[in-house]
């Protein structure tokens, strides 16, 4: 067993932000332990522990939980001074470039006082084209060994081949030539790609007996999740659900692999004005940091031969940053959980405000960054994970430009990849979770993710307003979606019976993600991913050995799922007759608070960020002429609305609870001048806006249902003519 200590649970008196310890014990719960550290030899990374005695030899998680070793060595590695060749170990801030700031060839010491606080814009891409090649004479600085220290030249050869598929030579004609290679492998690498992931049965569930209730069929990229129902009459019957993505990789599946197939493709074309993004989403202990951790190393590895061989000269220089969002506020993994502040610019650009890059130029440091990260994660232990991340944890790899070659100036940011480990799907139900902090944890967490899922929605309906706002996570996520970017979703799901309702969720949840991608091929496939989903079959216990998936020659509706033979009658039906469907309407907290007026924006805003949506008043009419919609298709809208509502109504149920309670705390430390009255005044406000916009969606509800009611009755009359 490896026992590996993290962080202790804290508070940190300056941000407020809660640690809580990993209890790093649960990799025993696996049969196969030899699975933990084969992404690091199939990374070609296994030298970088033999070659530090500090470090303990390769074993299960040993290298992102040794806290005590690790701790011990970043530190020593930041107060290091390197005068030569790039010492890879040095950690270079960005934004401390006046002072010290370091060159290729000569690293300086920056102490992290020094830092000054780096602006990070999440949107900004307005970067010159890479096309152009600047002499070696202009660039020369550049020109440095430390870029290629520590790669090994055949595989830099074969990597920077397999991206570019060109030599290596220094000449513009190369630069070029890579460049637009990349160019092509870009616009041929898909906006949105969904690859699911199954870990194996751990010791417990192989100990409760449990089912692997989930079959992968790797080539057709399908999976089916056999759920076991019970009928009215007691008898057990087994039903199947078919599920087909761009990807779906079983339970002995390498990380390396996960790599190669999710991330590696993307890479490349980070250095041509792309935004990137890779998030794993799923239950708590369905293997999302698993999955996550090893891809940022790996990527960086593949960025540095890419800078090293492919751009070389050209001024490219890698950052790194970390960030997590726990309990709405974003907190700076690489900074003392230093809590930052997230704005938005006038061109509704997202900044992270003080938020600490470091410029790396050797895979060695971005390792320790993530170490260092990873161990000042909030974590702590839930029913289903003994070190569940109570956090969205978010790793970026910025790649910059210096601007002529001038290191007087900012670089310009190029591209940027970022690694999103979403905090459990589930959070909030999670019933051992009963005291305030970890309820509080699980509200957050839930409220991010039903945003993302309403931007997600709005996006596949084509709304013109995707509320974003509707957390610090989708702001953060606000450019994978949009613009030049391309996203790359891991769904990991958890193989026993227990978890099949979240399975199916999680599996419903990519499904929808899916269905972003417009694409041709891909829009194929979310028609045969929920056309198998709605065709679920239902056979008793005794399972049949292969499930076969089937592809029904059907049409499909906006949604992506067949149009219903017997339901074709109500497409007969004039314009006139038609009736639409309900838009979810989602205003931006600016509308909200000038229909609500003025309301304290520090508790607003920072430390409650409730960004309730109310109904804007002026909208346009909730019905409205549309020409494509099957009575079978409102019904899912009106399914989904209902769906919306009541998680919002949970959502708000629970943040009331925790304000009433947080009145009472207040209530009891009240003494003479502590101003508390103003306080608890204006937390009545919040509750009463919480009231009222859960009152705004029923009504909203209420006039879908009528409209439902209405096209039903026009639909019958016309089916009687
Ligand atoms: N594919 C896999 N192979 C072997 N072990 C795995 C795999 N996936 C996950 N595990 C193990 O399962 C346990 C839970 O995984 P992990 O912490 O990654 O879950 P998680 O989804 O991040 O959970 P949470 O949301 O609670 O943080 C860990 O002990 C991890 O080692």
């Amino acid at each position: 067993m490896n026992s590996v200590g993290r962080v202790g649970m804290q508070r940190s008196g300056s941000n407020g932000g809660h640690q809580h310890q990993r209890q790093y014990s649960s990799s025993d719960n696996f049969i196969d332990t030899n699975f933990n550290n084969k992404w690091l030899q199939s990374a070609g990374l296994h030298h970088l522990y033999s070659s530090n005695p500090n470090l303990p030899p390769l074993q299960d998680f040993g290298f992102y939980g040794n806290n005590d070793v690790e701790g011990s060595r970043i530190n020593r590695n930041t107060q290091r001074t390197t005068g030569n060749g790039g010492n890879p170990g040095a950690l270079t801030p960005s934004g401390s470039r006046s002072s010290s700031f370091t060159k290729y060839g000569g690293v300086e010491h920056v102490s992290p006082n020094e830092f000054s606080p780096g602006l990070l814009d999440l949107h900004s891409f307005d970067t010159e084209l890479l096309t152009e090649v600047h002499s070696e004479n202009n660039l020369n600085l550049l020109n440095q060994p430390s870029y290629g220290e520590g790669l090994d030249e055949v595989n830099a050869y074969s990597l920077t081949n397999k991206f570019a598929n060109i030599s290596c030579g220094p000449t513009e004609n190369n630069n070029l030539k890579s460049s637009l290679a990349d160019k092509e492998k870009a616009s041929n690498v898909a906006k949105i790609k969904v690859v699911v992931r199954k870990r194996p049965l751990n010791k417990k569930e192989i100990a409760r007996k449990e089912e692997d209730i989930i079959a992968i069929n790797p080539n057709s990229s399908s999976l089916t999740v056999h759920e076991s129902k019970v009928k009215v009459d007691l008898t057990e019957y087994v039903e199947k659900h078919g599920f087909v993505f761009d990807a779906v990789m079983n339970e002995d599946v390498t990380n390396d692999e996960i790599y190669s197939e999710t991330v590696e493709p993307i890479v490349p074309i980070i250095f041509q004005k792309t935004k990137a993004t890779c998030f794993a989403y799923g239950q708590t202990g369905s293997g999302k940091t698993y999955t996550m951790q090893p891809l940022p190393l790996k990527a960086s590895q593949d960025i540095f031969r890419l800078m090293h061989y492919t751009y070389r000269n050209q001024g490219f220089q890698l950052y790194v940053s970390f960030f997590e969002i726990y309990g709405g506020k974003v907190f700076d993994l690489l900074n003392d959980r230093k809590k930052l502040c997230m704005r938005e610019d006038g061109k509704q650009q997202v900044c992270i405000v003080g938020l600490q890059e470091y410029m790396v130029s050797h895979v060695e440091t971005v390792k320790e960054l993530i170490e260092r990260g990873n161990a000042t994660r909030s974590t702590g232990t839930t029913g289903a994970n003994e070190e569940s991340s109570r956090s969205h944890a978010i790793l970026q790899l910025a790649v910059k430009r210096l601007i002529d070659g001038n290191e007087s100036k900012p670089p310009r940011l190029v591209g940027k990849l970022s690694f999103i480990d979403l905090a459990g799907s589930e959070r909030g139900a999670d019933t051992t979770d009963n005291d305030k902090q970890t309820r509080m944890e699980g509200a957050e967490i839930n409220k991010s993710l039903l945003a993302l899922k309403e931007c997600i929605r709005a996006l596949d309906n084509d709304q013109g307003h995707i509320p974003f706002r509707g957390s610090k996570l989708t702001e953060v996520l606000r450019d994978s979606f949009v613009g030049n970017s391309r996203t790359v979703m891991i769904s990991c799901i958890s193989p026993n019976s227990g978890s099949c309702e979240h399975t199916l969720n999680t599996l419903r949840y990519a499904d929808r993600v899916k269905s972003l991608s417009k694409g041709s091929s891909s829009r194929k496939d979310v028609s045969s991913s929920t056309i198998n989903l709605r065709s679920s079959i239902a056979l008793p216990v005794s399972r049949s050995e292969d499930v076969k998936i089937e592809r029904l020659p059907y049409e499909t509706n906006r949604f992506g799922w067949p149009k219903q033979t017997d339901r074709e009658s109500a497409q007969s039906l004039t314009m006139e007759q038609r009736v639409a469907k309900s838009t979810t309407y989602l205003p931006s907290l600016e509308s909200y608070r000038s229909d609500y007026g003025n309301t304290d924006e520090e508790i607003m805003e920072d430390d409650f960020d409730y960004s309730m949506e109310k109904p804007d008043t002026q909208m346009k009419p909730i019905v409205e002429v549309v020409t494509d919609h099957s009575t079978d298709e409102l019904n899912a809208l009106l399914e989904e609305e209902e769906n919306l509502v009541s998680a919002h109504r949970k959502q708000v149920e629970e943040t009331m609870d925790i304000v009433r309670e947080e009145m009472n705390l207040l209530v009891e430390v009240d003494q003479p001048g502590n101003q508390l009255d103003e306080y608890i005044s204006k937390l009545n406000i919040i509750l009463s806006q919480k009231a009222s916009g859960i009152q705004q969606l029923q009504t909203q509800l209420r006039n879908f249902q009528k409209h439902l009611q209405q096209y039903n009755v026009l639909s019958s009359a016309s089916v009687g003519n």
